[in-house]
């Protein structure tokens, strides 16, 4: 090894990005196509390989005109944001073409600790570890069951924090 922190002596970079940053920047990436004003989560899924196997973020289902729904709150159900999107992970999962048995023990990425209806999908798809960003619902009652959820499935989960910079954003189109 050379004396150089960024090298090796055969040239070899050091300073890489680590796979939770990596994998956190694909989830981070993917939250920016969410078109909640409010709330933006996105997901990646990556396996024991250190393979991504999907990604996925909160919209409405692809088939719905998101133009024509409602993208706030309201006391009329049909007025509410939240009977229509799809939840980040929930995509991730649906997303994946391959054998669900393939997520079995994989790490789930997310910039939202999940809500207890996401973390119901990621025990029953048998995820492994849940990592995330944010936590803003820990002391409602959903945060609460969530976390009993993933504990009484043995899934566990961990806050990372990463510091990483991508792209601008951009007009958005669809
Ligand atoms: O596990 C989760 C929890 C929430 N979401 C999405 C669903 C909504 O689009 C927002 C939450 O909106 P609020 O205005 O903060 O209630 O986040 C998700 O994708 N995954
Ligand atoms: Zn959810």
């Amino acid at each position: 090894m050379s004396d150089d922190l960024h090298q090796t002596s055969s040239g070899k970079r050091l300073d890489v990005i680590s796979w939770d940053e990596f994998f956190m920047s694909v989830a981070i990436a993917a939250q920016r196509r969410s078109k909640d004003p409010n709330t933006q989560v996105g997901a990646c899924i990556a396996n024991t390989n250190h393979r991504i196997l999907s990604v996925g973020y909160n919209g409405t289902p692809s088939a719905l005109n998101d133009d024509f729904f409602p993208w706030g709150t309201s006391d009329d159900p049909l007025q509410d944001k939240h009977n229509y999107v799809v939840h980040a992970e929930a995509n991730a999962v649906l997303n994946y073409r391959g054998s669900l048995k393939d997520l079995e023990g994989s790490t789930v990425y997310v910039t939202l600790f999940p809500c207890h209806d996401c973390a119901k999908i990621l025990a029953q798809v048998g995820v492994g570890e849940v990592v995330y960003l944010d936590n803003k619902y820990a002391d409602t009652d959903d945060g609460r069951i969530s976390r009993r959820i993933l504990d009484s499935c043995g899934i566990s989960y961990r806050q990372v924090i990463v510091d990483v910079q991508i792209g601008t954003g951009g007009q958005a189109r669809q």
